[in-house]
């Protein structure tokens, strides 16, 4: 549950997400924050080996998700500390919330582009419960928790996707919570956004478990989806992308249905950002997506119960 002071979005905030699909609020974290989720992280790399690892790479590109298909390391990702590598080398590590974390990590090899920390910061830090109150979530719950490395020289591209393409429910209600963990710029592969493209563009295509174990897939999505209560905009317009430079301990919040994407990393400099998903747990979260919730169902981000009393 939120403290009573932990403050969530101001109207003006709120107003601008639902107009834009993208949020952006600096010095979220402190510096001191900051330095304990990087030092965590570098920690965990460290201490991560390849030896038993099946060096999977994770991508939300390709035609089919054939890059990790049918992977039990990803598959079973939820709620386990996972590294994947990016193209010509690098990692993701994706976990479910809470528990606390063993470690790993690696240097002059393949670069884990992606890992999970150990610091829960979506249970930890009492606004981002007051965030979802904002954006009037009933039962806002928690899932795929991840750092993305984005290593110099090598961090590989984001293509432009919508998040709830991988994370969907009945009707659409994913918001991401994404954290700099460094100064993200345009030279080591920042977020841009397509702007209000969450009001015009539903969810088309789906990012599921193939039937029979026969890995992961995008399939058309039946009658494809708008969130409910959004208000929507007839007709395309250019894809023009916004940049979203921002510094180190800034929280961008991310529309479900918005475009957005990410550069490579040409720079010497790291790009690391600490990032988790809430979805509405009142709506129906489907069984055919490739994350599936552990046996207790996806962790609260507040509990109703308490909320109501
Ligand atoms: O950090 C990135 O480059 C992309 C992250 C992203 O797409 C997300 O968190 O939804
Ligand atoms: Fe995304």
């Amino acid at each position: 549950m939120a403290s009573p002071t932990a403050e969530g979005l101001t109207s003006e905030q709120l107003a601008f997400f639902n107009e834009n699909g993208y949020l952006i609020i600096p010095d979220a974290l402190s510096p001191e924050t900051v330095t304990g989720l990087l030092d965590e992280t570098h920690k965990m790399l460290d201490e991560f080996s390849l030896d038993d690892h099946p060096m999977t790479k994770f991508s939300t590109g390709g035609a089919d998700g054939a890059e990790h298909v049918g992977d039990k390391y990803f598959l079973e990702s939820g709620d386990k500390i996972r590294f994947f590598f990016e193209e010509g080398t690098c990692v993701r590590q994706t976990r479910r919330p809470p528990k606390t974390h063993p470690p790993l990590h690696q240097q002059n090899r393949p670069l884990p582009a992606l890992l999970l920390p150990a610091l829960p910061l979506h249970l930890a830090l009492p606004r981002n419960a007051a965030i979802a109150r904002s954006l009037r979530y009933r039962d806002p719950r928690v899932l795929q928790s991840m750092v993305i490395c984005k290593q110099p020289e090598i961090g590989g591209a984001v293509p432009p996707h919508q998040d709830s393409t991988f994370l969907y429910t009945d009707p659409p209600s994913a918001v991401g919570f994404w954290y700099a963990l460094e100064d993200a710029t345009v030279r080591n592969g920042c977020l841009s956004f397509c702007r209000g493209s969450q009001r015009r563009e539903p969810i088309r295509k789906r990012f599921v478990r193939r039937e029979g174990g026969a890995g992961t897939g995008f399939i058309e999505n039946d009658g494809a989806k708008f969130p409910r209560d959004l208000e929507r905009e007839e007709g395309g317009k250019e894809e023009e992308y916004t940049i979203g430079e921002v510094k180190a301990g800034t929280l961008v919040l991310i529309h479900g249905n918005i475009l957005h994407k990410s550069e490579r990393n040409t720079s010497g400099k790291s790009r690391f950002i600490y990032t988790f998903h809430v979805i509405e747990g009142e709506e129906r979260y489907d069984e055919r997506n490739w994350l599936q919730p552990p046996e207790q169902g996806f962790s609260r981000l507040y509990s109703k119960e308490v909320e109501a009393s």
